[in-house]
């Protein structure tokens, strides 16, 4: 309990001070907007196609309702999870993010100094603007997990687990929806991919493997690095048999991002991995998938208990997070919102939009009637379509 009991509305307000940014996503994106060049904005932003997945994402949660119940003694609150035989203060992670430095001049070096301050898990992602080692510098001895894109030279992608082993990383995330880029019209338009501009390659530039690839160094030869890393970067030739080349790689937990069928979600379990993150990555790959939350619903009927489900796509609010956890999900990931907590106040910036959405979801807790994360079911959502 806080110092202003069991009502965490009151030391939200109690800081005194107005705060400097919005407390609204919604008003947060528009500042960014205003705030930052075009190109970056929409970088962020921005989804494929006509930006119906990403839509999409926002709708389903829409469609889920709330219902409160009563009487129930939510006094003391429970909001902890246990992960991989870890336990967290919440089940709110921060979902692997490349190239932040188009958002700040610093990058993930604010968003993980957030991370460290809050004890919150982050996600190191391979198209990092710092490499895995700084960013691990930074978070000490908070807990890592390393995002990994899994590079078409199997050498490359070897060097990178083990780097994240060796630095402290405590999990991989194998994000399975990227081996290319998803068809992004506003990035089309302004010719904008910032990876050709050498941004978002450090783990590249560093990893010893990648470097042995090239006649010269990065440093005389910048572009000729950048043109190799176009070459290695994504692996579409993958299969399901791949996998057990990176189990042999390491002895951390797999988890595999990108997760929206529920065959593959079975096939994640009976290939030995250790959890899943269902996801259509923000709207940015496909654009007219199934949103992320639909997907939730059916792959927890299947999957539930045998292994942990991570959920990201849409999560704006406390809300949001209630609604995925009820609906399967054991934690969910925050994107955009960290991004442009990022743009507008660097590290200041990405903390509070963390602590408002925990904050809002122990809120949501205690005024729907739940006290502990294991008690969220589906009973205590109805979907729009149901009410009569
Ligand atoms: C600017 C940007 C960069 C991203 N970079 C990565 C990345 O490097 N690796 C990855 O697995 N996902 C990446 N994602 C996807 C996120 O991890 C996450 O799936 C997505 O942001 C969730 O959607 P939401 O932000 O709308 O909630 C990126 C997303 C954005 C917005
Ligand atoms: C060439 C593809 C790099 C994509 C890395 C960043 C990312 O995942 C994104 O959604 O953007």
């Amino acid at each position: 309990m806080n110092n202003y009991g069991n009502n965490v509305q009151f030391q939200v307000y109690s800081s005194g001070r107005k705060s400097d940014l919005p407390v609204s996503f919604e008003e947060m994106e528009q500042l960014a907007h205003e705030q930052l060049d075009e190109s970056s904005f929409y970088y962020i932003a921005g989804g494929a196609g006509k930006e119906r997945s990403m839509k999409e994402n926002r709708l389903a949660f829409d469609q889920w309702k709330i219902v409160p119940r009563m009487l129930r003694n939510v006094s003391e609150r429970d909001i902890s999870v246990k992960l991989f035989g870890k336990t967290y203060q919440s089940p709110i992670l921060f979902a692997p993010i490349g190239v932040q430095t188009i958002a700040h001049p610093n990058g993930e070096l604010e968003s993980a100094e957030a991370a460290a301050a809050l004890k919150i898990p982050y996600i190191a992602s391979t198209a990092a603007s710092f490499s895995l080692e700084k960013i691990a510098d930074v978070l000490d001895d908070s807990p890592k997990w390393f995002q990994l894109y899994w590079s078409n030279d199997m050498d490359i992608t070897a060097s990178m687990v083990k780097r994240a082993e060796k630095c402290g990383y405590e999990a991989i995330v194998v994000t399975l929806d990227t081996p290319m880029m998803g068809w992004r019209e506003k990035d089309i338009e302004n010719a904008y991919l910032p990876f050709l501009l050498g941004q978002g390659i450090a783990n590249y530039l560093e990893d010893p493997v990648f470097c042995s690839r090239l006649n010269v160094s990065p440093k005389e030869d910048i572009e000729s690095a950048i043109l190799l890393w176009t070459r290695l970067f994504g692996n579409p030739a993958l299969t399901w048999d791949d996998l057990a080349f990176l189990r042999k790689q390491t002895n951390l937990p797999i988890l595999l991002k990108g997760i929206l069928h529920k065959e593959d979600a079975k096939l994640a379990y009976e290939s030995g991995m250790d959890g899943i993150i269902v996801s259509n990555h923000g709207g940015r790959q496909v654009d007219g998938t199934i949103s992320s939350l639909d997907a939730l619903e059916m792959i927890s009927k299947e999957l539930k208990g045998k292994i942990p489900i991570l959920f990201d796509s849409g999560i704006r609010r406390g809300a949001d997070v209630y609604k995925a956890l009820a609906l399967g999900a054991n934690s969910v990931l925050i994107g955009r919102p960290f991004m442009y907590g990022l743009a507008l106040g660097g590290k200041d910036g990405v903390m509070q939009v963390m602590k408002n959405i925990i904050a809002d979801f122990d809120l949501t807790m205690a005024l729907s009637g739940q006290k502990s994360i294991s008690e969220l079911n589906a009973s205590l959502l109805i979907k729009e379509s149901n009410l009569s």
